[in-house]
């Protein structure tokens, strides 16, 4: 009792749930930021038992993971990822052995100097939504297009595999891989979680249902990462500027044939696949939002590129340097709308000291990372979409040392490796359509403006907010072909 009278402040606990209770239900950074107010930077909850602290500031942040991160870089455990047959998803392992080995593997794809080599990809599925757009703009926001897009970029750039029209087979694994990631990491969804010896009830027992529906997706996911990795061999390597991931793992390895090197390969590719796809989805759903609610902003981009662009021809990578109101744009995207308020959960080891408090060895470690992006003293009025914050006095980029990538993609050693790919999807997607479209505010008919329907899912893991399908205006502004 001595030891725990010096936890960190929080809300008061109730028997047996603890503060389950108190769990953010609807925006999850906001409602914690709530509790950064009343409490302090390191707030406490248990939740059916299980130690969880919510850290509110940077400064916290940067301590413990950061600084302390031999003792806060694993990951809590689940039973579910456990059944589904998940284990192999570098973001959710134990850290230890196998995760360095995976990321030891990772590494050397997603370097600053290897990340253009997966450029082609990316331009061709830029080119590809602004096809997709001109075709059939009332369905711009539809999720699945843009869904499509994102799914191209990472199924190319992970494996060589060309997705080519929302329904293909494809099409339909990834759906299924994503969706069943998606439901089992929705707080508080399998009970089991918290009671890990349900795992023991038979399928047929009343409330072992989840048991079935667990050994149905894992029997699929294993199939789909079996049936990529097989088909991505088969990929015909005849452009040396398309060299996917899986092939560059394959070949520079110096022991080709060996079954561990070949398991490991699978895994490591449907890791990049799975953990990029949501993440830069939710990110350039957003950017659609965020275009409709603040036109200033997309004309000043417009701006820029008809400058540096032109008329003639539609954005690339060369252009990148030169377009400092389209970059400032990314990162203010990335600010407004980080993909996970959260990040994913960390896990310390052992018992800390912090600020005078207790962090008990087997916390559950959050971070608000949608707070510090919207701490006013960084960021004055956070909530307005301002790309121009990150912008020096001639108009260079200039992110005054507050770089929401520096945040958005985690901290420590967990540190997603996959920043540098998802800032230069995001940038070429971003180019793309505002260089063709003009986003407006969605209209009826008769084109009269129509209040903004805004869906969002900001209580998820991942966070996804969206026009309304079918609300996105669209008028084109480039009359050229789209190849
Ligand atoms: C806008 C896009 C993205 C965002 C916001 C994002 C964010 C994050 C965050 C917050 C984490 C957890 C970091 C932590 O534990 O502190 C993470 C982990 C990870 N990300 Fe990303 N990510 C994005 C795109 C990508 C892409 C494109 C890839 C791969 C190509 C990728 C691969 C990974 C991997 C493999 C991990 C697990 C690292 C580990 O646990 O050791 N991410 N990401």
């Amino acid at each position: 009792r001595k030891k725990y009278a010096r936890l960190p402040p929080g809300p008061a606990p109730l028997p047996l749930i603890g503060n389950f209770l108190d769990f953010p239900r609807t925006h999850v950074g906001r409602e914690f930021a709530e509790m950064t107010k009343k409490y302090g930077d390191v707030v406490y909850l248990s939740m059916l038992g299980q130690d969880t602290i919510v850290l509110g500031s940077l400064e916290a942040a940067r301590d413990l993971l950061d600084k302390r991160s031999a003792n806060y870089s694993d990951r809590p455990t689940s039973v579910m990822v456990q059944l589904v047959g998940y284990d192999w998803f570098l973001v959710l392992m134990n850290y230890g052995q196998r995760w360095r080995e995976h990321r030891r593997a990772v590494h050397p794809l997603m370097t600053p100097d290897i990340v253009p080599q997966y450029q082609a990809f990316q331009l061709d599925a830029a080119r590809s939504l602004l096809r997709l757009v001109l075709q059939n703009p009332q369905d711009l926001g539809s999720h699945i297009k843009l869904y499509t897009t994102i799914a191209a970029i990472m199924m190319g750039a992970t494996y060589g595999i060309e997705i080519r029209e929302p329904h293909d087979k494809y099409y339909h694994m990834i759906e299924r891989m994503g969706g069943v990631g998606e439901e089992i990491m929705i707080p508080g969804r399998f009970l089991v979680e918290a009671f890990p010896i349900l795992r023991y009830l038979p399928s047929w027992f009343p409330g072992g249902g989840f048991k079935k529906w667990a050994a149905d997706a894992k029997r699929d996911i294993s199939s789909i990462v079996n049936h990529l990795f097989e088909d991505s061999k088969l990929v015909v390597r005849t452009d040396a500027s398309r060299r996917p991931m899986i092939h560059c793992i394959l070949d520079d390895s110096p022991s080709q044939g060996n079954t561990e090197l070949e398991m490991m390969c699978k895994e490591v590719a449907a890791t990049m696949y799975v953990a990029g796809a949501d993440t830069s989805h939710a990110t350039i759903g957003a950017f659609f939002l965020a275009m409709a609610l603040y036109p200033e902003a997309q004309k000043k981009a417009q701006q820029e590129l008809d400058t540096v662009v032109g008329a003639e021809r539609l954005p690339d990578f060369s252009d990148w340097p030169s377009l400092p109101y389209v970059t400032a744009t990314v990162k203010e995207l990335l600010r407004w709308h980080p993909a996970s308020h959260t990040g994913a959960p960390h896990r310390s080891i052992a018992d800390d000291q912090y600020n005078g408090y207790l962090i008990p060895g087997g916390s559950t470690v959050l971070v608000n990372i949608w707070a510090i992006l919207h701490d006013p003293e960084q960021y004055p009025q956070p909530d307005d979409f301002n790309p121009d914050r990150f912008l020096g006095s001639t108009g260079n980029l200039d992110v005054h040392g507050c770089d929401p990538a520096d945040v958005v993609f985690g901290f420590g050693r967990r540190v997603c490796p996959g920043r540098h790919f998802a800032e230069s999807t995001l940038f070429i997607l971003v180019a793309s359509v505002l260089s063709a479209f003009e986003i407006g505010p969605p209209v009826d008919e008769d084109g009269a403006p129509l209040p903004f329907k805004r869906e969002a899912t900001d209580h998820l893991i991942v966070s996804y907010v969206y026009l309304e399908a079918t609300t996105v205006g669209l008028a084109t502004r480039k009359f050229i072909s789209i190849r």
